[in-house]
């Protein structure tokens, strides 16, 4: 199998260049609008799908994000893994702004978000304990040391409701709590993700110290203008990725993840959300009918 790199561009990354065959293309999906147009095209041997997370001109907030949808959308366009990229404030002295932290841990304290494809009629329950890949994440980190960056291997991020920031109580307690970073968006996406039996890594570049570090508190034009550097180095680290990927995909246990977590009897299950679910199952679903 080849890759198909689906990029999720969150804050100040609104394309990305260098591809070869660049075109947008629009996607329906039966779970309502994504964010934006998908950016298709080709680096090297890796195709890439890139999505604006909050849509170009950054429309859509957090909280308000069509999640279920953007990883739709990405599924029916052939991505075979993800790669999301975000902005972050940091609850870790070690983890300054301007570093890169690969994700490997989350803590949900998201409200009320839509944040799973199955409901009445189809139950699944998949396996969270390592909710990012670790394939993906080491070509992500490798890549971004590549290209100079400074760049954490492992960190854990608390994603909270937003779209305030938090108070400076909330920052020091998720600090206390052995929390690293904090965003927005990093939750419900990896959830979605693993039940698309997408592998998710999250490259997440530090903005901020968050409020909590004494003379810090973060505001919106802070993190703009550190994000303008830092994109420049995840457009670069993007490329760098692509040139490292070996021309073959080998299989990840996370392409078959459903396999172990559906468990609606066929007998009850609903066509509609079966149909519903037509992308994010398709291979299960033909999984079924050749038994
Ligand atoms: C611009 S600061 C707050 C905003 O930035 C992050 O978004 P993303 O993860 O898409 O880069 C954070 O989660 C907030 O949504
Ligand atoms: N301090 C912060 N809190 C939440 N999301 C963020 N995104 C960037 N900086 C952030």
């Amino acid at each position: 199998m080849s890759w198909t790199i689906g990029i999720i561009g969150g804050s100040g990354l609104y394309a990305i260049d260098g591809l070869e065959d660049a075109r947008w293309i629009s996607v329906e999906s039966p779970w309502g609008a994504s964010s934006d147009a998908v950016l298709a095209g080709r680096i090297g041997h890796v195709e890439l799908r890139f999505l604006p997370r909050h849509g170009r001109g950054h429309r859509i907030p957090p909280h308000q994000l069509n999640v279920r949808a953007n990883i739709d959308v990405l599924k029916r366009l052939g991505c075979t893994d993800l790669l999301a990229i975000s902005a972050v404030g940091s609850l870790n002295a070690a983890m300054k702004p301007g570093d890169f932290t690969v994700v490997d841990q989350f803590i949900d304290r998201t409200k009320g978000r839509p944040s799973t494809f199955f409901e009445t009629g189809l139950v699944g329950h998949v396996p969270m304990a390592d909710p990012t890949c670790p394939r993906l994440s080491a070509f992500a980190a490798d890549a971004v040391a590549a290209c100079g960056g400074r760049v954490h291997r492992a960190g854990t991020y608390l994603a909270m409701e937003g779209p305030a920031f938090s108070t400076r109580a909330e920052s020091r307690l998720h600090r206390s709590q052995g929390c690293d970073l904090v965003g927005m968006t990093g939750m419900p996406e990896a959830k979605l993700a693993r039940e698309a039996e997408l592998p998710y890594a999250l490259l997440a570049m530090v903005t901020d110290f968050d409020c909590w570090h004494d003379g810090d508190d973060v505001d919106v034009a802070n993190i703009m203008a550190v994000m303008q550097g830092n994109a420049a180095l995840a457009r670069a680290s993007v490329k760098a990725l692509c040139a490292a990927l070996p021309p073959v995909r080998d299989a990840s246990p996370i392409d078959t993840v459903l396999d172990q977590a559906i468990m609606t009897a066929p007998d009850v299950r609903d066509p509609a959300i079966l149909a519903k679910n037509e992308a994010i199952l398709a291979r299960w679903l033909a999984n079924q009918r050749t038994g």
